[in-house]
């Protein structure tokens, strides 16, 4: 069935490589968002002819008005800017690319208007996994999971029969400090964080990788994507990158989906489900792999993943705080003004301060996002 798409982060790495297998699958664009890269956004939408074209940036949404005038394509900016384009009623599907929670207002907004969600903004589900499911149940859209780990389970799910899920086996690639001591980070730069050995991603997560913390941000979007608590969701570094994840079954089963690294088919899997059709991505040689490696998660040199147990156990705004927290700390050490090492340290004195809330409503999710943002910056200011 066509697909009509607003596509929110176009220009990052998931929005580029989800227009890359436009021509492989039956789909066409309606809106195209960016926060300043509006070079690439014009370019894309000579290419594609959205409706609608946002830059979340003031400065950059007014370039784009004027490189576009000769077009009878909207601009538009801001958070107003973003939730149009989520919701436009031309739109069937959101493609969820953009970096960070700003992603979760016009998600929401986009299940409210009954679109399908291709979520690949797991922050979104971190934050307020809560909220979003619940929302997406009552509506009856679909959230499709584009981050791989996710697909990968989502695709095994497909064999399951009705049979429930007695555990989730997450793939971690290690990132590129795999194997260093917490003395020996102290010293690794962002040069070095930003080198994943199997990936090519934007720099947010590319740090979380390197922090470990994406794994931990994964085991709760699995949380609440697969509703299983966090004790079923194993982590299991696989070097390769080659097994994106398994699920176990209550006799033991264990399946499992395999391909090369390359995000272009679970995002495209994500856009076709049920149906499968050719995609661009280098099919999986076993014999040119090799060999394949699994060890367990160093959660002493990368305490991130259990700060994520932690929150994914409490539940309610914990979410939100360690996302916020780590956001913030994650801005700093990619504008140089924090080393490596602090980063999970500062998002644990954080999860410390914020008061807890149970039950959370919207406002207090966006409340303990800021108040962990405040949190970070007057940790680091206080020395
Ligand atoms: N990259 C990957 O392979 C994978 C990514 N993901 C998830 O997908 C999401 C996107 O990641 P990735 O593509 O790597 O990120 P990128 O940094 O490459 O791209 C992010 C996109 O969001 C836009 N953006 C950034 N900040 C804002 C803002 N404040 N308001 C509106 N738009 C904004 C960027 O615009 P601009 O170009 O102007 O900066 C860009 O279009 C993340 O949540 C990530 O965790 C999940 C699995 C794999
Ligand atoms: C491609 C993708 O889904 C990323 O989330 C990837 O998994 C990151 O690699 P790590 O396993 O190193 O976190
Ligand atoms: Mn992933």
């Amino acid at each position: 069935m066509k697909k009509h798409l607003s596509i929110l982060g176009a220009t990052g790495s998931i929005g580029t490589q989800t227009i890359d297998i436009l021509s492989s699958i039956d789909a066409e664009v309606v809106a195209l968002t960016t926060n300043r890269n509006i070079k690439l956004l014009e370019q894309q939408a000579r290419a594609l002819h959205p409706k609608l074209c946002v830059a979340f940036d003031e400065t950059a949404a007014r370039d784009l008005k004027i490189a576009l005038a000769d077009t009878d394509i909207t601009v538009m900016s801001g958070m107003d800017g973003l939730v149009a384009a989520a919701t436009h009623p031309d739109c069937d599907t959101v493609v969820t690319a953009v970096v960070g929670m700003v992603g979760l207002l016009p998600t929401l907004a986009a299940v409210d208007a009954g679109k399908d969600i291709a979520l690949a903004n797991k922050e979104t589900l971190v934050c307020a996994g809560g909220l979003v499911m619940e929302a997406a149940r009552k509506k009856g859209v679909h959230i499709l999971p584009v981050d791989s780990e996710h697909s990968a389970i989502f695709q095994c799910v497909q064999a399951c029969q009705g049979n429930p899920l007695d555990k989730i086996i997450l793939t971690a690639s290690g990132g590129p400090f795999f194997g260093k001591t917490a003395e020996e980070l102290r010293t690794v730069t962002r040069e070095q964080a930003l080198k994943h050995p199997n990936w090519s991603m934007g720099a947010k997560i590319t740090t979380d990788s390197a922090t470990m913390m994406n794994k931990g941000l994964e085991l709760i979007e699995a949380m609440w994507l697969y509703d299983l608590p966090q004790e079923k969701i194993e982590i299991v570094v696989h070097r390769e990158s080659i097994i994106h994840s398994l699920i176990e079954f209550a006799d033991g089963a264990v399946l499992a989906q395999l391909g090369v690294p390359d995000m272009r088919l679970p995002i495209q899997y994500a856009l076709t489900y049920p149906a499968r059709v050719p995609c661009k991505v280098p099919r999986l040689s076993l014999a040119e792999v090799g060999k394949m490696t699994f060890y367990p998660p160093d959660d002493k040199a990368f305490p991130a993943m259990n700060l994520a147990r932690q929150a994914a156990s409490r539940k309610g705004n914990a979410g939100a705080v360690l996302n916020g927290a780590n956001e913030a700390a994650v801005g700093l050490f990619l504008s140089d003004k924090l080393p490596f090492w602090r980063i999970p340290e500062l998002v644990a004195q954080t999860m410390e301060r914020i008061p807890f809330v149970n039950d959370p409503t919207l406002d207090d999710i966006l409340t303990s996002d800021r108040e962990a943002r405040e949190a970070v910056l007057s940790l680091v200011g206080a020395e």
